[in-house]
């Protein structure tokens, strides 16, 4: 088994072991009430076992947008899902790092933006579907050509107990009856493991995950595991113990229900802050796919942000492998045009200010090297070259830098700090300071006081200030 062994791995994990976690079909429903005591924030426990690292040779991405994502926001246009979808497209690139994007299909809408996004013909994301779990939504989603599809297998006993009223038996023998009902329709079933780090990990989940295994072993389909941490408690520290440890359950399906890497997902909330590492974690240990969507949104806190993870990959992979980073830029602006959304602008990698400063000793540093205070060339990668805002602290050499990017002067024709224009600016800036201004300078507001300044000495910027002064006297 060459492909398990690289540099991360420990062992051979995926041999046949002797644990036989069966059922535990008990009476009354576990809710690990020391760890999740209602009126109490949860506690993460420690019980001091670590596993081994195996970072799988593949790893890919998996989107959301349309289905968690779709559920937390006013729903999305036909229109406006096939443009994202192809914006998707772009930032996956020829190797499929996006591999699939799941659609809903219960309205004629759903069903119109679907036929839409596949007529497109792209290999990848792969077009997957989100059902009900019933052989009326098997035979639709089989009808429209579709490979795989998403069901939903509640798995903690918050789930099964509380709200199916059921036994662990009788969730199992239905989980496992609406499988077989996906895989006699030749539909591979991707089971949603919801709750999962609320769940009974041996009692439940790797029995469960085990009799899965048995039935793709049966039917040569093969069938996915989607691990989802619903109410963000996955944590990544050392030694924690289940069921909330994100390496101990990535770890324990592949080692005590013989799992692959390649049908482990992980589906992360950001309810405490731990969405990003949580997927990363999965990866590191052994899940090949994280599941993402645009900018994070998805149920309250959101889920793991895509442009996340695609960054992600390329500083653990060390390649981009033929994505194209530059569309997470335009699937961040066509969020704030098209759809009107805010992204708070502190969002790293997408918010105005990620990769922006306002402090005069930065702005300095930016103007002698840019990367002392730039996380990376962001204007190659992503298309936002870095930018200074102009506030109270900004200084001349904030004033120097903002003028030189925003006219884009290069070389000889770059300013000073102590040109004797960003000294204007500066005292412009420092009188208005003086008189009560609290908020920050726009561009626009920068422009004109340049313009009020006697440009023309500045030879650098006559080409530009001219076209300003045209602008700003046609929009006095
Ligand atoms: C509905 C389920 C599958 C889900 O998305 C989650 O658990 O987060």
């Amino acid at each position: 088994m060459a492909s398990e062994n690289n540099r991360y791995s420990k062992t051979n994990l995926l041999q046949e072991n002797d644990y036989n976690y069966t059922l535990q079909d008990v009476e009354e429903a576990n809710l690990f009430e020391d760890m999740f005591d209602y009126d109490q924030v949860p506690k993460i426990t420690f019980n001091h076992r670590t596993v081994p690292m195996h970072f799988p040779d593949e790893i890919w991405i998996t989107d959301t947008t349309f289905r968690d994502g779709q559920q937390a926001r006013i729903p999305f246009s036909v229109k406006e899902v096939v443009d994202l979808y192809k914006l998707l497209h772009k930032l996956s690139g020829p190797k499929g790092i996006i591999r699939q994007s799941e659609f809903f299909v219960y309205t004629e809408k759903d069903r119109k933006a679907l036929e839409e996004c596949m007529a497109l013909g792209y290999e990848f994301p792969e077009i997957t579907t989100w059902i009900r779990a019933n052989k009326k939504d098997f035979a639709l989603a089989k009808d429209m050509g579709i490979r795989e599809t998403g069901i939903l297998v509640s798995c903690s006993d918050y789930h099964i107990f509380n709200k199916m009223g059921m036994t662990r038996g009788q969730a199992l023998d239905k989980y496992l009856g609406v499988v077989k009902d996906a895989l006699n329709m030749g539909i591979v079933p991707r089971c949603h493991f919801e709750d999962i780090t609320r769940a009974d990990f041996y009692g439940f989940v790797v029995p469960f995950a085990r009799e899965l295994m048995k039935l793709r072993e049966e039917s040569g389909i093969p069938i996915k595991i989607r691990m989802c941490d619903t109410l963000g408690y996955g944590v990544t520290y050392p030694g924690a113990s289940l069921p909330r440890s994100v390496q101990g359950i990535v770890y324990g399906l592949r080692f005590y229900a013989n799992v692959p890497s390649t049908l482990l997902e992980w589906h992360g909330h950001n309810d405490f802050y731990k969405v990003v590492c949580n997927a990363a974690t999965a990866w590191l240990y052994g899940a090949s796919s994280v599941n993402c969507s645009m900018l994070g949104i998805g149920e309250r806190t959101g889920n793991c942000p895509i442009e996340a993870m695609a960054i992600e990959y390329v500083q653990l992979k060390g390649t981009q492998d033929g994505m194209d980073l530059r569309a997470i830029t335009e699937i961040a602006d066509y969020f704030e045009t098209e759809l009107k959304y805010d992204i708070n602008p502190r969002t790293p990698f997408v918010g105005r200010n990620f990769n922006s400063t306002r402090a005069g000793i930065h702005a300095d540093g930016l103007l002698k090297d840019e990367q002392i205070y730039n996380i990376f060339n962001t204007g190659k990668i992503l298309g936002r070259p870095v930018t200074v805002v102009i506030g109270e602290h900004s200084g001349l050499a904030g004033i120097a830098h903002w003028v030189n990017a925003h006219f884009k002067l290069e070389g000889v024709q770059k300013i000073d700090k102590k040109s004797e224009l960003v000294q204007k600016i500066k005292a412009e800036v420092d009188r208005q300071y003086a008189e009560g201004r609290t908020t920050s300078f726009g561009d626009n507001e920068l422009e004109m006081i340049i313009r009020d300044a006697d440009y023309m000495k500045y030879a650098a910027l006559c080409a530009h200030v001219a076209d300003i002064g045209e602008t700003v006297k046609a929009d006095d």
